[in-house]
C-alpha cells in the first residue's frame, strides 16, 4: 500500500508524562502529533486544552494536527493558533457558519480541516472543498479512544477522495478512529493519506511506537 503519514493520538498517551510521550512518538517515526480537544459538551469527555497545546510545543517540531470536538468553537480558535496548532479542524456541526469558521482558521494563518462525523455525509463537504486543507474522516463517534473501526466509512473515504480529486487541490484525507495495521490497509486502500492512531501508537510502551508506527505504515 501507498505508505500513509501517520498521526497518532496523544488520547492513548500517558498524561503524566505527554512531554516525553511527544518526544517518544517523534523518535519513533511519527509525521504529525494529533490532540484531540473535547469539551465535555460536544463530546461526552473532557480532555486538553490551548495550555497543554502550547506545554507540549517546545517537545517537537513535528506539525500538530488539532481536531477541535468542541462547541462553540470560533471563541477558541486563536487561542489554539496561539498556542502551536498547525492544522485546526473542526465539526461543521460545532457552530452556525462553518464557512466563517474555516475563514477564520485560515485568517490566523493555519491549515482548516473539516471532520466528518460517522452519520455526516460526504456531501457536507460540497461548498467547503475549495477552501479547506484537510479532511477527517472520523470512523469512529468522537469521545472516546479505544473503539471499534465503523466499517461503512471506506465508501465515505473513497467518495471523499473523489471529491478531492475533482477539486485538483492538495487536501489531505485523514481517518481517526480504530485504525490499527488491518484497517490502516482499508483506509489507504480507500484513498486515506493520513492516519491517526491512539490505541494501535501507545500499546505496548515506548518500546514498541517504532514497530507500532512502522506496522500502520505497512511496513
Ligand atoms: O478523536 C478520537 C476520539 O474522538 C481519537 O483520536 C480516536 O478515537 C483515536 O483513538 P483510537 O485510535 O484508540 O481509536
Amino acid at each position: 500500500m501507498a505508505q500513509p503519514l501517520i498521526s497518532p493520538s496523544i488520547l492513548s498517551a500517558d498524561f503524566a508524562r505527554l512531554g516525553e510521550e511527544v518526544r517518544a512518538i517523534d523518535e519513533a517515526g511519527a509525521d504529525w502529533v494529533h490532540v484531540d480537544v473535547m469539551d465535555g459538551h460536544f463530546v461526552p469527555n473532557i480532555t486538553i486544552g490551548p495550555a497543554v497545546v502550547k506545554a507540549l510545543r517546545r517537545h517537537t517540531e513535528k506539525p500538530f494536527d488539532v481536531h477541535l470536538m468542541i462547541s462553540p468553537v470560533d471563541l477558541y480558535l486563536e487561542e489554539f493558533a496561539e498556542a502551536g496548532a498547525d492544522i485546526i479542524t473542526v465539526h461543521p456541526e460545532a457552530g452556525p457558519h462553518v464557512h466563517r469558521t474555516v475563514q477564520a482558521i485560515k485568517g490566523l494563518g493555519k491549515k482548516a480541516g473539516i471532520s466528518l462525523n460517522p452519520a455526516t455525509p460526504a456531501k457536507m463537504l460540497d461548498y467547503l472543498i475549495d477552501e479547506i486543507d484537510l479532511v477527517l474522516v472520523m470512523s469512529v463517534n468522537p469521545g472516546f479512544g479505544g473503539q471499534s473501526f465503523i466499517s461503512s466509512q471506506l465508501r465515505k473515504i473513497e467518495a471523499v477522495r473523489k471529491m478531492i480529486e475533482k477539486s485538483g487541490r492538495d487536501i489531505h484525507l485523514e481517518v481517526d478512529g480504530g485504525v490499527n495495521a488491518e484497517t490502516a490497509r482499508l483506509c489507504v486502500d480507500a484513498g486515506a493519506d493520513v492516519l491517526v492512531a491512539g490505541s494501535a501508537t501507545f500499546k505496548g510502551g515506548p518500546d514498541r511506537y517504532a514497530a507500532n508506527i512502522a506496522a500502520l505504515k505497512g511496513r
